[in-house]
């Protein structure tokens, strides 16, 4: 049976490149959700093996529902890293369209352009949908006022014209993507990294210290810290926390087991390989 695959889609968005660089087509078959929640609790109620979805961008910061997926909603494992440079184009019907009222795409594309797209098109209204490749989609089927911010292979799947390329405000975009299982990998090796989501009690001085702390005794490099609401009442946070390394290494292991004695609320949340994409 082939393995599923659950991407943010239709066909064309930048999670769906991601699934296709990791995979060949006899080896998986891609199933697209209308949105990031439903294709990470695809994972947890088990209608697919894994699915892949935006963590962070170089730009606009984390994608929140993500985050707060993973530490409420359900007990999954990230099993890869995949960093994509992130190159938008507008998408429109018809070449040298000067007449675009509307620019639609994911809230996390619009923000990646917004400086470049308030200097070219100044009076456009920006709209955000789902993805963008359903940006693309309802382009295509509009009339021709709408353009869409979205990759180039979007252009191609829904016959679309290139308005403008490489409209994202700083070339350096690049977006993490991870890939999220029901079960963690087993042995990771080479260039890896360890996520774990806690809650401290944040009522006590030093409290975030008294977690650092673990870390920097064992020269555990921290990649990443995140915060986010707890939901348990206004102040109160939990934390992501990254590190490079797996848990098969002693120090991240011993500093893995010191922040879940310590924590009000622990998840971990695996150790898996870093990809970067070759583009
Ligand atoms: O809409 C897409 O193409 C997505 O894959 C989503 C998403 C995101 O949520 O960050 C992924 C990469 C880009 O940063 C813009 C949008």
């Amino acid at each position: 049976m082939l393995r599923k695959v659950g991407f943010l889609g239709p066909s064309g968005t930048y999670s769906e490149e991601i699934a296709l660089s990791l995979y060949h087509e006899n080896e998986a078959r891609l199933e697209p959700f209308s949105a990031i929640d439903a294709a990470i609790r695809a994972v947890a109620a088990g209608e697919v093996d894994e699915s892949i979805v935006p963590v962070e961008n170089s730009l606009e910061g984390s994608v929140n529902i993500t985050l707060d997926t993973l530490a409420h909603d359900v007990d999954l494992y990230i099993t890869k890293e995949v960093v994509l440079p992130v190159r938008h184009s507008l998408l429109t019907k018809k070449d040298g369209n000067k007449n675009i009222a509307v620019i639609v795409s994911h809230p996390q594309a619009l923000a990646q352009c917004r400086k470049t797209l308030g200097k070219l098109y100044p009076q456009a209204k920006l709209q955000p949908v789902d993805s963008t490749a359903e940006a693309a989609r309802i382009v295509a089927a509009g009339d021709g006022r709408y353009a869409a911010v979205g990759s180039a292979k979007a252009a191609e799947i829904y016959g679309l014209k290139i308005l403008a390329g490489d409209i994202q405000d700083n070339i350096a975009n690049s977006t993490r993507f991870i890939s999220l299982e029901r079960q963690p990998v087993r042995q990771v090796q080479g260039n890896c990294k360890t996520s774990l989501v806690c809650q401290i009690n944040g009522l006590r001085p030093g409290s975030l210290y008294n977690i650092l702390q673990e870390f920097a005794a064992r020269e555990v490099n921290l990649t990443r810290i995140e915060s986010r609401p707890a939901r348990t009442g206004l102040g109160l946070y939990i934390f992501f926390l990254d590190m490079e390394g797996s848990t098969a290494e002693s120090n991240i292991a011993g500093a893995v087991k010191a922040i879940e004695e310590k924590c009000l609320w622990y998840k971990n949340l695996g150790s898996y390989p870093v990809y970067h994409t070759g583009k």
